[in-house]
């Protein structure tokens, strides 16, 4: 039984829970391959960002010995370093030629940065959507029974886009204006450490303003996004039930359930909205202080004689070069915070793992795999109880068998536990209690490949791919993958299948659309009957599988089941009392009670009365 919760909406409640470089770090992980890229970004930016700390300095001492020492203007010196040579406005034309030089190696850097990242935003979204996908095709059916396709798909499309925003447009502009910032920081620190530090004084407030607000407006962004996959799983329901809105005439229900997810995802999206554009104004109001204190302190310090004029240059462009980028910060820190809401709405899909984990056969229980009268017991339920998450039991501490070779049948009223029972036979849950043993051996020991050729299951409404009629009956069979049309319909004649294909115009080409109506639905049942026959399973499974068929193919139908090869053991769950009546055994099942009732008879008493023998 499922110990894992698969509600992913219930995870975490739409709250954010990541932190921001652990789940940085995490993304950049997927991508081993574009790690040397990502390097040479790097470097590029940690280049571009020194250089650019170079001017200001460079202009701020050329002011000085330009015009405050004109008389020893013949060479500039910085902090004791002969680093220019030239006399007067000469020296100024060097220093125009050494900033041009500066000015266009940074213009290179910021190319090259751009040719290392480009496609990275894509190459992410590519491999985080193969990657849910994948995940997606891992989990248990207790996953999909809990949460809805949409908001799935919503995940896989809109949340992913998010991440590949941010990182093909944002990222850059956001790791470089961090370095160009730290630089300029440091750089008015070391020119005044006084005139720096109280320069520096409102990004201080910036930062306790940011540290403040930012869980909140994650928050904004995650409720966002959580309604749009809410929406999107609105969508998906009504489109995938548009029949039964059509007969109804529950088009009206539907439109108002439309419409209240579109307000709910408007209304979040324009909160979201206002959130994301919280830090601008205010990193803008900052900045303007900054350049304010400058002034003030700056041309105090100036006419005291405590700094020179030229530094006071410096200063002013090292101010911009650090509110500037700090300033941009505060539009991007709003994508990175949507970027990373999304990541939080993947990760909680790929941090999941499916409980069916196939276990080690010495590990697991096993049993002779006889029965008393000397038969091969093909399946066997050991005390097995079995309840749905948060529901009451459906089964209660059954034990029974199934020999090889025998067809036997499930009866019950609706929603008696027939589908339930037949679900734990071909694992697609555990029981919450108790083991099933297939061939002796704990279900749990086989891996889906093996339970898969072991055991075919028709269930009660079969699904079908987009595709032909060959598609969909070869549908994970690898045995007769390359077989030619030929081929496959002499291997349907051998297994006596070759009538129930006559039932298609075309034969093996018929299309099949998954969502439409090309086919009918008792069509699709004997598409699912070729499919799991032809695998010539040793237990097979027919849930309401001759539900929708004629009488004349449900006759056809038993004739291919009494000539699948004497190994095969049938599970039958019908309602109609012909379909079991060749039943050598027949279970009643009902009220969390798996019971023998012996005779057709008597199981049909049971029905009747309601009541079970016990
Ligand atoms: N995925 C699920 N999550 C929670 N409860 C479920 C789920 N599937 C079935 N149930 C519940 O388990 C009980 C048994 O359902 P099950 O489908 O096994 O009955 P059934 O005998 O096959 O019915 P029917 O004859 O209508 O097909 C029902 O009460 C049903 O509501």
């Amino acid at each position: 039984m499922s110990s894992q919760n698969y509600n992913l909406n219930s995870l975490t409640g739409g709250q954010p829970k990541s932190k921001t470089l652990p789940a940085l770090r995490k993304l950049v992980g997927l991508l081993p391959e574009q790690r040397g890229k990502l390097i040479l970004a790097f470097v590029t930016m940690v280049i571009y960002a020194i250089l650019s700390m170079v001017p200001p300095v460079l202009i701020g001492f050329t002011i000085n010995k330009v015009l405050l020492h004109k008389a020893a203007a013949t060479s500039l010196d910085i902090f004791g370093w002969h680093v220019l040579q030239g006399s007067g406005y000469g020296l100024v034309l060097t220093v125009c030629a050494c900033l041009l030089v500066i000015y266009l190696v940074n213009l290179a850097a910021v190319y090259l940065r751009t040719i290392f990242m480009g496609g990275f935003g894509q190459h992410l979204l590519f491999t985080l959507r193969n990657a849910i996908f994948n995940k997606l095709q891992e989990l248990p059916v207790a996953f999909f029974a809990r949460n809805k396709a949409g908001d799935l798909i919503s995940r896989i499309n809109n949340d992913t886009d998010k991440l590949n925003q941010f990182f093909s447009q944002s990222l850059m502009q956001f790791v470089s204006s961090i370095f160009i910032l730290t630089g300029a920081g440091i750089a008015l620190v070391w020119l005044n450490w006084r005139l720096g530090l109280a320069t520096l004084a409102p990004a201080a407030l910036m930062w306790i303003y940011t540290k403040l607000l930012s869980p909140w407006v994650k928050k904004k962004n995650a409720v966002a996004l959580k309604a749009t996959g809410a929406m999107s799983a609105e969508i998906q329901e009504s489109l995938g039930n548009f029949k039964v809105v059509v007969a109804f005439n529950r088009r009206d229900y539907f439109r108002q359930r439309f419409d209240a997810a579109n307000k709910h995802n408007y209304s979040s999206a324009i909160k979201a909205g206002i959130a994301n554009n919280i830090f601008t104004p205010v990193y803008g109001l900052l900045a303007s202080m900054g350049q304010m204190i400058v002034l003030l302190y700056g041309v105090y310090l100036v006419s005291t004689g405590h700094l020179e004029v030229g530094f006071l240059v410096s200063f002013i462009l090292y101010v911009s070069y650090f509110y500037d980028p700090l300033r941009q910060l505060a539009a991007l820190w709003a994508s990175f915070q949507v970027a990373i809401a999304g990541w939080d709405r993947i990760s909680q899909i790929l941090s999941l793992e499916s409980d069916l984990v196939t276990l080690p056969v010495t590990a697991a229980a096993s049993g002779n795999g006889i029965s008393g009268n000397g038969s091969t017991v093909v399946l066997e339920f050991k005390d097995v109880s079995f309840r749905y998450d948060g529901s009451k039991d459906v089964l209660r501490h059954n034990s029974f068998h199934m020999e090889k070779g025998k067809t036997y049948a499930l009866v019950g009223p609706t929603g008696g536990g027939k589908t339930t029972t037949a679900s734990l036979i071909a694992r697609l849950y555990d029981p919450t209690e108790g083991v099933v043993l297939l061939n002796g051996r704990d279900i749990r020991t086989y891996t889906p490949r093996e339970r898969a050729q072991k055991i075919g299951f028709i269930l009660q409404e079969p699904f079908l791919f987009t595709g032909t009629v060959r598609d969909n009956i070869l549908y994970g069979n690898e045995e007769y993958k390359d077989y030619t049309n030929e081929q496959l319909e002499e291997a349907l004649h051998r297994a006596g299948l070759e009538t129930l294909l006559a039932r298609f115009d075309e034969g093996l080409d018929t299309k099949v659309l998954a969502a439409g109506d090309s086919i009918s639905l008792g069509q699709k049942q004997l598409i699912a009957f070729i499919r799991a026959v032809l695998r010539n399973p040793e237990l097979l499974i027919l849930d309401e599988a001759t539900a929708n068929i004629d009488t004349v193919t449900e006759k056809m139908l038993e004739d291919i089941l009494r000539r699948l090869p004497a190994t095969t053991t049938r599970v039958i769950i019908a309602h109609r009392l012909n379909t079991i009546e060749n039943a050598d055994e027949i279970f009643f099942v009902n009220s969390g009670d798996i019971t023998r009732a012996g005779s057709l008879d008597q199981a049909v008493n049971m029905l009747l009365e309601g009541k079970r023998v016990s």
